[in-house]
């Protein structure tokens, strides 16, 4: 499997459409976050699954239990191939939201935002590095009975060697060179891969290019050599 999943990060269902278009037989599924999904709802994810690739529904639940487990069961029509919760919303709401979710979708949580350094971590009254806390959050998310979980490049070796058959989602994904914008702990596609990344979400650096298909080719390309590892 193409283990390439485009952000499509816009509120236009017509420019989404297109760019799912332009990327199919580049890229192996769509990542649909809050700016689409508020603007769109489920007929917007509807018409992007029109496209037969599978649709990553990145909505980053965060609620109590009983919340969360009747927003996901609200959002099985959809089907999505993956579906996002918090991490941070305990163990009850992680295991709320794996238990409402269809059999085919993988649930992963959110460890620590790519957006987030240790200095942000202390603003939140958390101690100690982005990757303490990855490890503290994959112990809970694995234990809770979800199917994996989503922390940035410099983590995901760390995560994979203590949940070996984990689901590692990675965003904050950057070939070299590219910017950063508000994207704090990036490593590039190869060392996600490299490092133990089941997926790679990658948004800007394609859907920003002149010609996003030849982006995503392009990155495609350089991990082809990699790709024994694109079944985990
Ligand atoms: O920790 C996280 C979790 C989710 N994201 C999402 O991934 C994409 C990244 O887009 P880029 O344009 O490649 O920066 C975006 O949709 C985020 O909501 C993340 O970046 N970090």
């Amino acid at each position: 499997m193409n283990p390439i999943f485009v952000a499509i990060d816009t509120t236009d269902v017509h420019r989404a459409a297109a760019l799912a278009r332009d990327l199919t037989g580049a890229i192996g599924g769509v990542k649909l976050g809050l700016e689409f999904f508020c603007a769109n709802g489920h007929e917007g994810v509807l018409r992007l699954a029109e496209r037969e690739l599978p649709v990553f529904l990145d909505l980053k639940l965060h609620d109590i239990p009983n919340t969360v487990g009747k927003a996901v069961r609200a959002l099985a029509p959809l089907e999505p191939a993956i579906l996002t919760v918090h991490a941070a919303g305990g163990r009850a709401m992680l295991a709320a939201a794996k238990e409402a979710a269809p059999a085919g979708t993988k649930v992963v949580a959110v460890t620590v935002l790519t957006s987030l350094d240790r200095s942000d971590l202390a603003d939140c009254g958390i101690g100690g590095s982005p990757v303490e806390q990855v490890e503290r959050l994959t112990a809970l998310a694995k234990s809770a009975g979800v199917d994996g979980i989503v922390c940035s490049g410099a983590e995901v070796a760390a995560a994979r060697a203590a949940w070996p058959d984990g689901f590692f989602v990675v965003p904050g994904i950057r070939p070299d060179g590219a910017e950063t914008a508000d994207q704090k702990r990036v490593v590039t596609p190869r060392q996600a891969l490299d490092d133990g990344a089941s997926i790679l979400v990658i948004g800007r650096p394609i859907t920003g290019a002149t010609r996003p298909g030849e982006a995503a080719s392009e990155i495609a390309a350089s991990l082809r050599r990699a790709a024994d590892q694109w079944d985990k």
